[in-house]
């Protein structure tokens, strides 16, 4: 698989600090196409930094980020913008055009397509998406908003797609639906890369998680991997995973403690649970 995003030593300093310390340093790692990817840290770690230099909005002040092979130093902001697209966590910073169909079509138009071939991929988007192409967008509830914006960047088929916080303000059922779209882009091939400070989804959706502390990388490795090890989970301020947490204070149990070491689901659980004779009657 081609690698579609490379840090090398990277680092950042914004220019409006005081102390011209850099906010992330010395980041190093690459993402292969087709892997979803969690950023996870405590607010403040450097997530929102980062994803900004994957996307060459911020360019690194040390080290380099490639983009398909290229150094985002040496790209136009708009043409890293083709290959990594971006989804903000509040849809209205991206919504910006009357109606549904305007909205689909204005990232298009920017990327000098035919008024068919536009035409063409709206539609598609339109009936993919079920939406009502002349609805106006802010009559959309917040769910509806955040798929449409989600459905503007899609549409433009980029390579990376990166998710700031794709599900906060979201009740459960937007969530899944919002994850669900996103799961089967991924299944397509596209690489993921999503920002989040829900432990519980990273662990349903991830397949790999890079654990940043104080603008630090401190693990990248599989989600139960990373979760599992108290250490990194300190270091970062992140609580773990319910049914990792719940299979780590079990097996820290003396008589049958062992059993429950590598619990990561309720299904699992309840196959511990049976072999050690659970009859699913009340414990006294
Ligand atoms: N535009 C800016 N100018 C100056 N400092 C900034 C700017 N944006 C972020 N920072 C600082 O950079 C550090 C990292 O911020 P960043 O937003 O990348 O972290 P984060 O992990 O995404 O946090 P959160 O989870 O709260 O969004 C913070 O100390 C923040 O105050």
């Amino acid at each position: 698989m081609k690698t579609v995003l490379e840090f090398n030593q990277v680092s950042y300093a914004y220019e409006a600090q005081a102390d011209g310390n850099s906010v992330v340093s010395g980041l190093s790692f690459s993402i292969r196409e087709g892997e979803f990817v969690a950023l996870i840290g405590s607010n403040g770690a450097g997530k929102t930094t980062t994803s900004k230099l994957m996307n060459g909005l911020l360019k690194p002040t040390e080290g380099s980020v490639l983009v398909c092979g290229a150094p985002t130093t040496e790209l136009k902001t708009s043409a890293v913008a083709r290959t990594v697209g971006m989804l903000f966590q509040d849809p209205d910073r991206q919504i910006c055009q009357n109606t549904v169909y305007e909205e689909l079509a204005f990232g298009l138009r920017l990327r000098d397509l035919s008024e068919g071939e536009v035409a063409a991929r709206v539609e598609e988007a339109i009936e993919d998406f079920g939406f009502d192409g002349q609805a106006a967008p802010f009559m959309l509830s917040r769910g509806e908003r955040q798929l449409l914006a989600l459905a503007s960047v899609v549409v433009c088929e980029p390579e990376v797609l990166i998710l700031d916080e794709p599900t906060t303000g979201l009740d459960y059922r937007e969530c899944m639906h919002i994850m669900n779209r996103i799961k089967k882009l991924n299944h397509a091939g596209t690489t993921v890369v999503m920002v989040s400070h829900d432990m519980e989804l990273v662990f349903d959706f991830a397949g790999r998680v890079l654990a940043m502390a104080a603008g630090r990388l401190v693990a990248d490795g599989a989600p139960e991997t990373v979760f599992r090890d108290a250490s990194v989970m300190r270091e970062s301020s992140l609580v773990p995973p319910q049914m990792i947490e719940l299979s780590l204070r079990l097996s820290e149990e003396p008589e049958n403690g062992r059993a429950f070491a590598h619990v990561a689901s309720s299904y699992e659980m309840l196959q511990v649970l049976k072999a050690a004779g659970f009859k699913g009657r009340r414990v006294s």
